[in-house]
């Protein structure tokens, strides 16, 4: 279980998160709306410990995460997959996923090979392109492999921040089916996306948040918190 309580976070003495309560149970999608520059992009950094939390506590399970190094939290079970992919230069697919599996230790060489493989199994084309430089893939192929990093460490949270932008609606598809999977697998997936009509299909609960709070939650399936959420959003 992912319990957030009273969360609070600055760049300088900007105040981005102004007090989030959020939690989320494994197996949950929680979409995180809300216009431009609210602070999506900022919660989700602040439990993966990008930014440091100024006030709150973060748990999951029985760990409490704030405070942590970006690389602890990573090894408790969180994996982010950033706005920006972050696929690393110079280096090819599979030293990309290679460095998702550095952040997990005590696997054996054999048993990160098989996770490896499964990746594979699960993303032909990323198998096709693993002596390819990682940089040189397509925008979809760049974000299935910022995705397949992120599994490698078979994280119990999954923090997804804007998938679908910038692709077109074959891979937005395929992105939104990955986030079903970690579902079905009993991971929670906080999922931010402005693209909201896709992300409902996949969202089990979802927060509006403005100025840094949430100002409305709602049910995914429920057409009338459907409906509030597309009037708050005006959409
Ligand atoms: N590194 C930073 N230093 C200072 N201010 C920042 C930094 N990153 C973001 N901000 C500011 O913090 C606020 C929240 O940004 P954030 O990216 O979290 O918003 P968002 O809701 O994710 O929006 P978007 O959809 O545009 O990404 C914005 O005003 C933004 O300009």
């Amino acid at each position: 279980m992912l319990t957030i309580s009273g969360l609070h976070s600055h760049y300088g003495l900007s105040h981005i998160i102004q007090g989030i309560d959020l939690q989320a149970e494994p197996g949950e999608v929680i979409g995180i709306f809300g216009r431009n520059g609210v602070g999506k992009t900022t919660l989700l950094k602040t439990i993966a410990g990008w930014v440091k939390p100024t006030e709150g506590t973060i748990r999951l399970g029985t760990v409490a995460l704030q405070g942590l190094e970006p690389n602890r939290i990573t090894r408790v079970g969180v994996g982010l997959v950033p706005e920006d992919r972050r696929i690393f230069p110079g280096l090819t697919v599979e030293e990309n996923l290679a460095l998702g599996l550095m952040q997990v230790r005590g696997r054996s060489p054999r048993a990160e090979r098989e996770v490896i493989d499964r990746i594979y199994d699960r993303f032909p084309r990323l198998k096709e392109r693993r002596r390819q430089l990682g940089t040189t893939l397509s925008g979809g192929e760049q974000q299935m492999l910022a995705m397949a990093r992120v599994l490698v460490g078979a994280p119990r949270l999954v923090l997804v921040d804007e998938p679908s932008e910038g692709l077109a609606p074959m891979i937005v598809a395929e992105v939104f089916a990955i986030v079903r999977e970690l579902r079905d697998s009993g991971a929670i997936v906080l999922l931010v996306e402005q693209n909201v009509h896709e992300a409902l299909a996949v969202t089990d609960r979802f927060v509006v948040i403005e100025r840094g709070r949430v100002v409305l939650t709602g049910d995914g399936e429920n057409a009338q918190d459907r409906a509030r959420l597309l009037s708050a959003l005006a959409v």
